[in-house]
C-alpha cells in the first residue's frame, strides 16, 4: 500500500519551534483532517508535506524512499495553501492553461473538466482580477486537481465557498480519495473535518496528536 510517512519532523525558524517532532502516516485513498487554533502550525505542516519547506530535522518518505532525495519517484501533489499566484489579466481557463503548459501532462479537455467539477465555466470571459473570492478559491481547487495528483493538500479551502461550492468540493475530495489519492485538509471547522475525514489529528504549538472523540 502506498504510504507517506512523516518521522520526527521538526521545523525551527529563528528561535521558534514551528513543528515539533511530528509523526504521521498517510495512506492511499484516505482523507485526513487536521484541526488546530490559529498559529498552531497547520499550514506549516501542509507546506512540509508539499515539500515547500525543508525540515530542521526528521524525514518524509514515500514507500520508504526519502522525499528530500526523490530520485525516480514520481509523486504529484495538488496544493491549495496560500493565495494562488494567478495572472490578473488572463481568464480562469487561460491561467490554468498556462500552469498546465509547465508539466504538459493534461489536455485542454481535462482543464475544462477540472473547472466544471468545481462549478466554474471554462468559457467565462471574465479575467481573474474580476473573479470573486469564492471563484478564486474554486479556481485554486481546479488547479490542484487538474493534473490528477497522488496527494491533495487543502488549507482552509472552503472559507469563501458558498453552499454549492462546498458541496462540489466535498464530492471532489471523496471522489479523489476513492480513486486512490491521499487527501489532507486543515481547518478550524471541527464539524466539517469530522464529517469528511477518515482520521483526525489536532495540532497544538507545533505538536501533532491523534484526535480521540470524547
Ligand atoms: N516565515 C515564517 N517565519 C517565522 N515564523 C513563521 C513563519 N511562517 C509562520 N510562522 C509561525 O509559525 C507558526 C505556525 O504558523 P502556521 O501558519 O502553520 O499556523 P496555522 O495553524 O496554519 O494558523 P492559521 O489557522 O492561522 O492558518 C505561527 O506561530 C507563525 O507565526
Amino acid at each position: 500500500m502506498s504510504t507517506i510517512t512523516v518521522k520526527n519532523y521538526s521545523k525551527k525558524i529563528k528561535k521558534a519551534q514551528i513543528l515539533n517532532q511530528v509523526n504521521l502516516s498517510l495512506e492511499k485513498g484516505k482523507i485526513y483532517g487536521i484541526i488546530g487554533r490559529n498559529g498552531s502550525g497547520k499550514t506549516m505542516l501542509l507546506r512540509a508535506l508539499g515539500r515547500l519547506i525543508q525540515p530542521t530535522s526528521g524525514t518524509i518518505d514515500f514507500n520508504g524512499v526519502d522525499l528530500s532525495n526523490p530520485d525516480g519517484i514520481s509523486l504529484r501533489a495538488g496544493v491549495v495553501i496560500e493565495h494562488a499566484e494567478m495572472y490578473p489579466h488572463l481568464t480562469g481557463y487561460e491561467n490554468l492553461e498556462f500552469l498546465a503548459s509547465i508539466q504538459k501532462i493534461i489536455t485542454p479537455q481535462e482543464i475544462r473538466m477540472a473547472m466544471g467539477r468545481i462549478g466554474l465555466d471554462p468559457e467565462d470571459p471574465r479575467t481573474y482580477k474580476k473573479y470573486s473570492l469564492g471563484m478564486k478559491q474554486r479556481l485554486a481547487i481546479a488547479q490542484a486537481i487538474m493534473e490528477r495528483p497522488d496527494y491533495l493538500l487543502f488549507d482552509e479551502p472552503t472559507n469563501a465557498l458558498d453552499g454549492e461550492g462546498l458541496e462540489l468540493w466535498r464530492n471532489i475530495i471523496e471522489e479523489e480519495a476513492q480513486k486512490g489519492a491521499i487527501v489532507v485538509i486543515c481547518s478550524h471547522d471541527r464539524e466539517e473535518i469530522q464529517s469528511l475525514s477518515h482520521e483526525i489529528y489536532t495540532m497544538h504549538e507545533g505538536r501533532l496528536e491523534k484526535y480521540v472523540q470524547a
